[in-house]
């Protein structure tokens, strides 16, 4: 196993277009290329990379970027992308690559297999995790899907777009939608507070009341925080006009707190917006949907599960998304992967793969694998 990939900076940074469907994000703007090159690092951006979200090659190439073909950007040591490698680039993954992008592995099994078996390190932006528990590279895009969530869950409650014909928010003597949110973490709380704000009744719910606790002072509006039981749920997913799904368990795959007897108890018409869905989703009948065509019927209820809703918006989410990773593709690729991870202790957890290993407790259960510790993989 060659090693110095890890303990050695990395000179060369790659940024591929994203192929997953209708994704339009890219994983560098030209203001975080200019802070590498500066730092003496080479970036090259595959050409076209930026379209989607409204960046030209120009733009790259003046702040210093190699515009370069795909087989270029993916031959980088250090590979930045926005959604994890799909079928087609499973060709393209190599041992002596660090790849840092969101991963989503319990979700994506294959993903997983593909990068075990390249040998490739991959780093899942979305379990690295501060000592409080918080996601630094998952929640700006957490903020971004919880608020697309409350629009489009309004968008699909309307009858044209197949809803039962309702107004989110009712109007003057005439009640509003009821809308039910499950995981009061930073996807939850933007649903949650953007639905209320909307003017509909809103129940937001969690297992943890510390959680809840800590959101009461900004509770505004209809909206109603409960700690979750299966009982509650079982009396309250009948009466919701539109479910959100929110819940997370680091690195692992969501729990299914909705089961098929649950959605089959809802009202015809009624809408189910799972966002979880890129942790494998927590309701029993959600399967991944995309941009292009975003919703199935199953029991006459609407599911709405795309696995990348930030991507509906890439002009917001890539500007959020590169504020973020800045600062860690710096660290990782000016000083090397190992003591990036001694700067910055958070991004230990962000290991998922190192050259063959599973090295994510939550990843390695969700993949039916053994764990190895990440500094046992990294020395
Ligand atoms: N589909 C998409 O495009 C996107 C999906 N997401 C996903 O949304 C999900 C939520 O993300 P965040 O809000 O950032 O996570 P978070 O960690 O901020 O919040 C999760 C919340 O779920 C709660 N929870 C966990 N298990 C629970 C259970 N059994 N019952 C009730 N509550 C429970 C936790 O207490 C926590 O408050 C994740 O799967 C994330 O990957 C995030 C962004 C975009
Ligand atoms: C977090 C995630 O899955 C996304 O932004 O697409």
């Amino acid at each position: 196993m060659d090693s110095s990939l890890l303990s050695a900076p990395i000179a060369s940074i790659g940024v591929p277009t994203e192929i997953k469907a209708d994704e339009l994000r890219v994983a560098l703007t030209p203001d975080g290329v200019k802070e590498l090159v500066t730092k003496g690092l080479e970036v090259r951006v595959q050409a076209g990379a930026g379209a989607g979200a409204g960046i030209g090659d120009e733009a790259f190439a003046d702040a210093g970027a190699k515009l370069v073909k795909r087989e270029e950007a993916w031959a980088a040591h250090l590979v930045v992308k926005v959604k994890e490698p799909q079928e087609e680039e499973f060709g393209l993954l190599r041992q002596d690559m660090v790849l840092f992008t969101y991963l989503h592995l319990a979700a994506y099994p294959k993903v997983g297999e593909a990068l075990l078996n390249a040998g490739t390190t991959g780093v899942g932006y979305e379990t690295v995790q501060l000592e409080n528990g918080s996601l630094p590279l998952l929640a700006p895009m957490s903020e971004i899907a919880g608020r697309l969530a409350a629009q489009v869950g309004a968008h699909l409650l309307e009858r044209p777009h197949g809803g039962r014909g309702l107004l989110i928010g009712g109007c003057t003597g005439v009640q509003p939608a009821r809308v039910v949110v499950l995981g009061a973490g930073t996807v939850g709380w933007n649903a949650a507070r953007l639905a209320a704000a909307m003017d509909a009744e809103v129940m937001l719910l969690d297992r943890s009341p510390e959680r809840l606790r800590s959101l009461e002072a900004r509770r505004r509006g209809r909206l109603i925080s409960v700690v979750n039981s299966r009982g509650l749920l079982e009396r309250l997913i009948p009466t919701a006009d539109l479910l959100i799904g929110a819940v997370l368990t680091p690195g692992g795959r969501a729990p299914t707190l909705v089961d098929e007897e649950m959605v089959k108890q809802m009202k015809p018409n009624s809408v189910i917006v799972d966002v979880a869905i890129d942790q494998g989703g927590c309701v029993a009948t959600s399967q991944e949907t995309t941009h292009t065509h975003p919703t199935v019927t199953i029991h006459g209820v609407q599911h709405y599960a795309v696995g990348n809703m930030p991507g509906a918006v890439p002009f917001t989410s890539t500007e959020a998304l590169v504020s973020v990773t800045l600062p860690y593709i710096l660290g990782i690729a000016g000083r090397g992967l190992e003591e990036a991870v001694t700067e910055r202790p958070e991004l230990l957890s962000g290991l998922n793969t190192i050259q063959g290993s599973v090295c994510h407790p939550g990843v390695a259960k969700a993949l039916g694998l053994p764990p190895r510790h990440p500094m046992a993989c990294l020395r």
